[in-house]
């Protein structure tokens, strides 16, 4: 599964550094030749750096970015020709990558990348300033992404909070990018938290809702193995969520113990315990 959920903080209006987000969001905008980009304090302890590149050429801004402590560059898929030479540079800059399209443009543009990058980013409004409304329509291109590529990481950016953000992570979005939302609340802290939760709750329930899928294909699973030189058989039942020991004891799935088994138990037959534990 993709690496947890992440909430970013865009700082687009503010200059607040750190709230307790799990990383900062900076947006990058440039003019011919100079780049404009906001800049937090410090004050969080080894903070990440996501910088947003909303530029056009992003190749020029790579190495000025690597040097000034990014940790990942996001780049727009419609602003460059040859996103696999700009990949590479990043990552020989030492930094992730990730990879935004715009509303209007279609995901399959983005999954040729999908394996080379870390992050791909689904704008859920037109890049440029804060406090815009959130476009639902973008949720499909999450499930797509998340459907084929379930170890990516997902973003979603604009208008997210939480009114909105159970769209995304219900569809398969696991970072999330919120500014307006988190900036004028009282208390932005607990809404980070609130936001947080929801996004975890959410791939919980996708992980639940995977195992249910797998269960629904076989009707018994049955492994035997030797402990104390006695041959021990287990017979699993999924649809009970129910695990028959030795015909005499029955307990719930989720709390089986293998530490002590032989190794002998069947791999395969492991890793649906631990997707259920
Ligand atoms: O990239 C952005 C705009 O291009 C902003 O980061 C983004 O929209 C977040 O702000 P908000 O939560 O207020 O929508």
């Amino acid at each position: 599964m993709a690496s947890g959920c992440k909430i970013g903080l865009s700082i687009l209006n503010s200059d607040l550094a750190s709230l307790g987000a799990d990383y900062l969001y900076l947006d990058a905008f440039c003019s011919q030749h100079h780049l404009w980009s906001p800049c937090g304090r410090k004050e969080a302890q080894d903070p990440f750096f996501d910088m947003h590149m909303m530029v056009s050429r992003p190749e020029q801004w790579v190495k000025p970015m690597a040097i000034a402590g990014a940790n990942q560059y996001t780049f727009h898929l419609e602003a460059t020709e040859n996103p696999g030479a700009l990949i590479k540079d990043i990552r020989e800059n030492g930094m992730k990558v990730g990879l935004a399209i715009k509303p209007g443009t279609t995901v399959e543009y983005l999954a040729p990348w999908a394996h080379q990058i870390d992050m791909a980013l689904v704008m859920t409004v037109e890049a440029g300033f804060g406090g815009q409304k959130f476009t639902e329509d973008m949720m499909p291109k999450v499930h797509w992404l998340r459907t084929r590529f379930p170890s990516l990481d997902i973003e979603v950016d604009g208008g997210v909070g939480p009114d909105t953000i159970h769209k995304c992570a219900e569809a398969g979005a696991n970072v999330i990018v919120s500014g307006s939302v988190i900036m004028r609340s009282e208390d932005p802290r607990s809404v980070i938290n609130l936001l947080r939760n929801i996004c975890l709750e959410a791939a919980q329930k996708r992980s639940l809702d995977q195992w249910n899928h797998k269960e629904s294909s076989v009707s018994a699973y049955e492994i035997s193995f030797l402990l104390e030189n006695k041959n021990i058989t287990y017979q699993i039942v999924p649809q009970l969520r129910q695990c028959c020991f030795s015909e005499q004891l029955f307990i719930p799935v989720t709390k089986i113990h293998f530490a002590e088994c032989s190794k002998r138990l069947e791999i395969g037959v492991y890793y649906i315990f631990s997707d259920a534990i």
